[in-house]
C-alpha cells in the first residue's frame, strides 16, 4: 500500500517526454529519484535513459512497474489514449498505485480518467501546471492539483522537488478548472469566471500571483476585488477619462488604425468603465470596474 511520508521513496514512472516533460522527468531523476520513462516517440527517452532512467516499452508496463505514474500530454484526446487506450496505463494500474495527470485537459477528460484509475482500484490526482518550459526546467511550476487527497500528500515531496508551488482545490475537475480559468489573461473576467465555476477566487489571486502572467496591479487590486471593495488609489472616472481622452490610448488607437489592427478589448474596456461611471462608480477605484461586469453576467443570466 502506498505510504504518506514526507519523502517519496517508491519508484516513479513519467509518460510524455515533450517540452515540459523532459525537464521534469530530469528534475526527479537528478533528485535521486528511481524513475521510469515512456515516449510515443522512444529516441526522446534515451538522454534520460543516460541518465539513469530505465524504460518500459508502454504506458501500461511504466504503471505495472512504478508506484505512481505520471503523465505529461499534449491534449485530452492523447491523455486519454496514453492512459485509457490499448496498453494504456490504465492496464498497469491496481490498488496501492497512483497516477498523476499533469497535462493541460479539461474538467471532463480529467473525470473520465479519474474513473478508469479509479475502477482498477487505483488513486488519482489531477495536478496541471502553470508554468512554461524554463520553469519546468528550473523546478518552478505551480500545481494545481484536485482529487485523491492521500495521494497529493504521498507525491508532494515529488511535485516539491518539481515546483515552486502546490495547491489542493479539492474534487476532480477543479484543478482543470482552475488552469483553464489562469490562463485566461482577462483579470477581472477571471474572478467572475472562478466563482461560477466553483472555484475560491481568493486562491486564484495568489495562483495567478505566483505565475509567469502575475502583475503587481491584479496581486495588489485582486484581494479587495474578490471582497467586492474598492479602496480608491485611482479613480475609476479617471480611467475611464483616460481611456478616452489621454494622449497615450488615443495614440495607440491611431497607430493600430494606422496598421489595420483592430483593438477590440481597449474597447470593450472603455465600454465596461463608461457603464461603472453609469452605476455611480466614478469616485470608487478604478477596480470597481468588475461590477460592471457582474452587472452583465445577471443581465444575460
Ligand atoms: N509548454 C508550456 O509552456 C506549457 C505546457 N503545459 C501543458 O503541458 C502539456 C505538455 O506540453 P508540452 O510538453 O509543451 O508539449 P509537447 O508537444 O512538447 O509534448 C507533448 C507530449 O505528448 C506526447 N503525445 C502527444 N500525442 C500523443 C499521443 N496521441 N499518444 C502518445 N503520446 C502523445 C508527445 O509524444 P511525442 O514526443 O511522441 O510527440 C510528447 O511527449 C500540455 O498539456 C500543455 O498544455 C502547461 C504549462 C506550460
Ligand atoms: O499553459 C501555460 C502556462 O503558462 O501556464
Amino acid at each position: 500500500m502506498l505510504n504518506v511520508t514526507d519523502k517519496f521513496s517508491g519508484r516513479v514512472g513519467f509518460l510524455g517526454l515533450g517540452i515540459m516533460g523532459s525537464p521534469m522527468a530530469l528534475n526527479l531523476i537528478k533528485a535521486g529519484c528511481d524513475v521510469i520513462v515512456w515516449n510515443r516517440t522512444k529516441s526522446k527517452c534515451d538522454p534520460l535513459i543516460s541518465l539513469g532512467a530505465k524504460y518500459s516499452s508502454s504506458p501500461e508496463e511504466v504503471a505495472a512497474n512504478c508506484d505512481v505514474t505520471f503523465a505529461m500530454l499534449t491534449d485530452p484526446e492523447s491523455a486519454i489514449d496514453v492512459a485509457c487506450g490499448k496498453n494504456g496505463a490504465v492496464s498497469g494500474m491496481g490498488p496501492g498505485k497512483g497516477y498523476v495527470d499533469v497535462s493541460t485537459v479539461d474538467v471532463a477528460t480529467s473525470k473520465l480518467i479519474n474513473e478508469h484509475i479509479k475502477a482498477r482500484g487505483a488513486l488519482f490526482l489531477e495536478a496541471p501546471v502553470s508554468g512554461s518550459k524554463k520553469l519546468a526546467e528550473d523546478g518552478q511550476l505551480i500545481f494545481l492539483t484536485a482529487d485523491d487527497r492521500s495521494l497529493y500528500e504521498l507525491v508532494s515531496p515529488l511535485l516539491d522537488i518539481l515546483g515552486k508551488s502546490r495547491f489542493y482545490l479539492g474534487k476532480v475537475g477543479n484543478g482543470a478548472a482552475m488552469k483553464l480559468v489562469v490562463n485566461m489573461i482577462m483579470g477581472r473576467l477571471r474572478i467572475l469566471l472562478s466563482k461560477k465555476v466553483g472555484l475560491d477566487p481568493s486562491i486564484l489571486v495568489e495562483v495567478v500571483s505566483q505565475g509567469a502572467i502575475s502583475a503587481p496591479m491584479y496581486s495588489l487590486k485582486g484581494p479587495s476585488m474578490v471582497k467586492s471593495q474598492y479602496p480608491t488609489a485611482f479613480p475609476l472616472k479617471h480611467q475611464q477619462k483616460k481611456l478616452m481622452l489621454t494622449q497615450d490610448l488615443r495614440l495607440a488607437l491611431g497607430l493600430a488604425e494606422s496598421v489595420s489592427q483592430s483593438t477590440p478589448i481597449a474597447a470593450a474596456a472603455n465600454e465596461l468603465y463608461k457603464v461603472a461611471k453609469s452605476y455611480g462608480l466614478s469616485d470608487e477605484d478604478f477596480s470597481a470596474v468588475i461590477e460592471a461586469l457582474k452587472a452583465k453576467s445577471q443581465d444575460t443570466a
